[in-house]
């Protein structure tokens, strides 16, 4: 096989290849001028030679994984009692091998993955881990493949994958360089077909679940990572779609030598025969570890034979099954036979053989994989990965009917609804009231409505944990793109609320007091969405975080000073008061609107007293015929309102909520 491999200079290149797939950028995407024709495993060789390295930092070359004795064991808070959940695991995968690890629900297979990613408290694990014979740290060869699909329903497959390669590969890397690589995978991954179609929403019907997997991976192997775990890649998919996920991981496998370690629940007898090695697993115990074609024999030499034309997976799973078991210790000793007789097992003695021998090969030569710093490093600077993230953003939310357009309805449907309901409200004391009932409800319906970004914002928040995971961006730069993409979009629902509201109810009759609605209703509604993101990261369950934002707002809306006005309210309350940012933002609206306003006092027809006018508010003595804004703020109540420190402190809320909503986000990922 012949590569040549040079784009990277300034001279026009030629890549000679073998293989029949290239692809073809057009000439003008090449900063250099040059064209460019690379398949994946092209650019994996000019990565090579030009010592690249991965999002983790880790060198290309190939990179064996064996283990030895590892146990992973909890304690009972309660008992005391100490658990196993891997208990004294060994075995072996070599570059181009994919390994699956089999087991009923419970058997450990998940933990024993996450032990071997790196991904388990390391207190509570023993034995070791290998990396090319040597002890070394698997994260930074390694990519963690999650079980959910973390990608944008609104964006397609290639511009999710394209956001992906804009995120891990190096500002080196120019925009025809990273469009070669996400073709390349795309056609890696047999997704060429529907590389333009969008992955789907509840409103758009996208790409099948199979295709949507491979999309979800392709984001997630990129960097062509030389270990790759995946966590039941084939969950929730057909036997078909399995089969076709599992054949192009295994593809991938062979063709960059890369060591792939997969959990799989139930396997289809096609995707079963796609393993070149099997773990399986009973309650955490090892009961087969080896060659996959070699599985067949060794139950065999235990007695059970799989019967012709049945799926070796599935009578496997029946063999070591315990979980209907009524009697535990008849459960626990079924598992234990099974677990002794591999011990035992000249297949075992085997296994060790070979971990030993890697070790010992290993001994003298090679390299051990750790990191020499603590530090993680990003192919970005803090400000371009805020900024490939904007963009990404900014187009999640112009296409995603339920982040924008639905809620630009709602609040304009809200104003709308406010607007004839409170039609021409007028300079009449009568009409006070509604007056202010219109700008209350305009502070607490708005603020209300922010739930609606909750889904919108939870799927961002999983295409950022995997990609963090993943070592693509910190949580710095996600925070501050959410924060900077809300601003004009909170602008442009206040406005469009202001638009179809303000002249309607016959507000302070000014453009200066207008464009002053439209910032507070900015400001108000910027510590709501702050908030919810603030909640929506801590509770990331949409039922529950939708319930726990009503909830707030609902609370928020009782104190905000108009159910209750502000010298009514007990003594006992008086702190949500003070911190209800609804308050700050309803004074402001109602001092906007009332300073400098003058109202009609009742008309009294009454000869005999001297006495002309009823006023409600104001100069009661009954000569003054109208009355001002302020006599109404002062006698509701709402004194020392002081719009330009209200403004700080909305700002300063929402920074605070914006800030805790980071912590939120440090702390998982420290906790993770
Ligand atoms: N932190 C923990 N503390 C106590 N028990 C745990 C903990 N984590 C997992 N377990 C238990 O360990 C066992 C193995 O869990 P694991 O998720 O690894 O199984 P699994 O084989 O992946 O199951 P499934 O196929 O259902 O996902 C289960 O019985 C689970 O309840």
């Amino acid at each position: 096989m012949e590569h040549v491999a040079q784009h990277r200079s300034s001279e026009p290149q030629t890549i000679v290849r073998d293989t029949t797939t290239t692809i073809t950028i057009n000439e003008s995407e090449n900063k250099n001028g040059n064209q460019i024709n690379l398949k994946i495993d092209e650019l994996y060789i000019q990565e090579k030679n030009s010592s690249f390295t991965s999002s983790n930092g880790a060198s290309n070359d190939s990179v064996s994984l064996a283990w030895r004795n590892l146990s992973y064991a909890v304690t009972n808070p309660k008992t005391k009692q100490k658990t196993n959940l891997v208990h004294e695991a060994s075995g072996v995968v070599k570059p181009g091998e994919v390994m699956a690890i089999m087991g009923p629900s419970g058997a450990g297979k998940s933990t024993l993955l996450d032990v071997l990613a790196g991904r388990k408290n390391p207190k509570l694990t023993t034995g070791e881990i290998y990396l090319n014979g040597k002890p070394g740290q698997v994260k930074y060869v390694s990519t963690y493949v999650m079980q959910e699909d973390a990608l944008m329903g609104v964006l397609t497959v290639r511009e999710n994958i394209q956001f992906a390669a804009d995120l891990c590969f190096p500002s080196s890397y120019s925009k025809a360089e990273r469009k070669a690589r996400v073709q390349a995978i795309i056609t890696e991954l047999g997704l060429d077909r529907v590389a333009d179609s969008k992955i789907g929403t509840v409103f758009v019907r996208g790409v099948s679940g199979g295709e949507k997997r491979r999309a979800s991976i392709a984001t997630q192997v990129l960097t062509l990572p030389k270990i790759i775990f995946l966590d039941e890649p084939t969950s929730g998919l057909d036997a078909a779609a399995s089969y076709n996920v599992m054949k192009a991981i295994v593809q991938m496998a062979r063709n960059y030598k890369l060591t792939v370690v997969a959990s799989i629940h139930q396997p289809s007898t096609e995707t079963y025969s796609l393993f070149d090695k099997l773990c399986i697993l009973g309650r955490g115990r090892t009961l087969y570890m080896g060659k996959r074609e070699k599985a067949i024999d060794y139950f065999k030499t235990l007695g059970h034979v799989v019967p012709a034309y049945s799926n070796p997976a599935d009578h496997f799973l029946y063999l070591i099954n315990s979980d209907f078991m009524t009697d535990r210790t008849q459960a626990e000793e079924h598992i234990t036979q099974f677990s002794d007789s591999f011990e035992n097992s000249d297949v075992n003695k085997l296994l060790q053989e070979e971990i030993n021998t890697l070790i010992e090969q290993h001994k003298e030569t090679g390299t051990r994989i750790i990191s020499s710093s603590t530090t993680h490093r990003y192919q970005h600077s803090f400000l371009q990965q805020t900024m490939i993230l904007v963009r990404r953003s900014f187009l999640n939310a112009m296409r995603n009917l339920l982040v924008f357009w639905v809620r630009i309805i709602l609040y304009v449907a809200l104003g709308l609804l406010i607007g004839t309901t409170y039609w021409q409200i007028g300079y009449n004391q009568a009409n006070i009231t509604e007056r202010l009932s219109s700008e209350y409800f305009s502070v607490a319906f708005l603020s209300f409505m922010s739930i609606a970004g909750i889904p919108g914002f939870l799927e961002e928040r999983l295409v950022f944990q995997r990609e963090r995971g993943n070592g693509f961006y910190s949580v710095g730069p996600f925070v501050l793109a959410n924060t900077i993409i809300s601003i004009p979009f909170l602008f442009i629902i206040s406005g469009s609320f202001t638009a179809v509201t303000y002249s309607a109810v016959g507000l302070h009759n000014d453009g200066k007091n207008a464009i002053l609605f439209i910032v507070y209703m900015f400001l108000c509604l910027n510590v709501a969405e702050a908030m919810v993101c603030f909640i929506a990261s801590i509770i990331p369950i949409f039922i529950a975080s939708l319930a726990i934002t009503a909830f707030a707002n609902g609370f928020w809306m009782v104190f905000a000073g108009y159910l209750v006005r502000p010298p009514n309210i007990s003594k006992g309350w008086k702190w949500a008061h003070y911190i209800d940012y609804q308050k700050y933002s309803f004074e402001t609206i109602l001092y906007n609107d009332l300073k400098g306003l003058n109202f009609n006092c009742e008309r009294l027809n009454d000869t005999s007293s001297d006495r002309m006018y009823n006023c409600f508010y104001g100069d009661k003595s009954g000569r003054s015929a109208t009355f001002t804004g302020e006599d109404v703020l002062n006698e509701l109540g709402y004194t020392n309102i002081r719009p330009a420190l209200w403004t700080v402190i909305l700002i300063a809320m929402a920074i605070i909520y914006r800030l805790a909503f980071f912590a939120v986000l440090r702390l998982r990922k420290n906790h993770s």
